[in-house]
């Protein structure tokens, strides 16, 4: 058992968010985008929140939100951390974290080397970093589209703020990029689900246990 933090993305039931507690995760991630088989309106994900357990920590994500909406996501959902999953620049990325005092992920997707520059430049912004594979053009999720990126890119780099490994992980892969990359913690989605936003429950189990073993 070692000290890998995961964090489970895109949760929409009550039995998702004790699945993830049960499994000893770390993170619940909300998604707030309406174009996502995993959205959720403020009221849906609040009741999820306060499902969650004491030490479950409670992540909102957005893409390229506005002022009004956080402020609404943020005034109706207890959180723990922010998730910035679009085009937010550097400068957004500090106004989001002064304007509402929680700590702040942005995701960075990667492709190339030439991606590996904006990691460094969020992470002078952003309390963490969370790397992700880059979309494939025309994709209709900025994200959570179960794709990997060649770990090789990030492996055994450091940057200024902790970061998250993203992108097409499963139970049956994370353990060799972890090994890899040397990522102290990892994100999932769409490889703990049975079906696009249906999550499963023994597949969340199998990907704490197989990231932590
Ligand atoms: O999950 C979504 O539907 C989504 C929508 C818009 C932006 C981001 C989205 N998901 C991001 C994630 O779930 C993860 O942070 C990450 O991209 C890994 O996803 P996956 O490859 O499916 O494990």
């Amino acid at each position: 058992m070692t000290d890998i933090r995961v964090k489970i993305c895109g949760l929409r039931t009550e039995a998702d968010v004790a699945a993830v507690a049960a499994a000893g995760a770390a993170y619940a991630g909300f998604v707030f985008f309406a174009k996502s088989p995993r959205n959720l309106t403020i009221a849906q994900a609040a009741t999820l929140a306060l499902a969650a357990p004491p030490g479950l920590a409670k992540v909102a994500l957005v893409v390229d939100a506005d002022d009004d909406t956080l402020d609404a996501i943020v005034g109706g959902v207890p959180l723990d951390m922010l998730q910035l999953h679009g085009h937010e620049s550097p400068d957004r990325v500090a106004e989001i974290r002064a304007r509402y005092g929680l700590p702040v992920m942005k995701a960075v997707g990667v492709a190339d080397e030439g991606d590996l520059a904006a990691l460094f430049d969020y992470s002078t912004v952003a309390d963490q970093i969370l790397i992700d594979a880059k979309p494939p053009k025309g994709a209709a999720l900025p994200g959570g589209n179960g794709l990997s990126f060649d770990w090789r890119l990030v492996a055994q780099r450091r940057w200024l703020r902790p970061w998250m490994l993203a992108g097409g992980l499963t139970p049956d892969n994370v353990a060799e990029a972890i090994r890899l990359t040397n990522a102290r913690q990892v994100d999932v989605s769409s490889g703990v689900e049975s079906a696009p936003g249906v999550k499963d429950a023994a597949r969340i189990t199998a990907f704490v246990k197989a990231a932590q073993a």
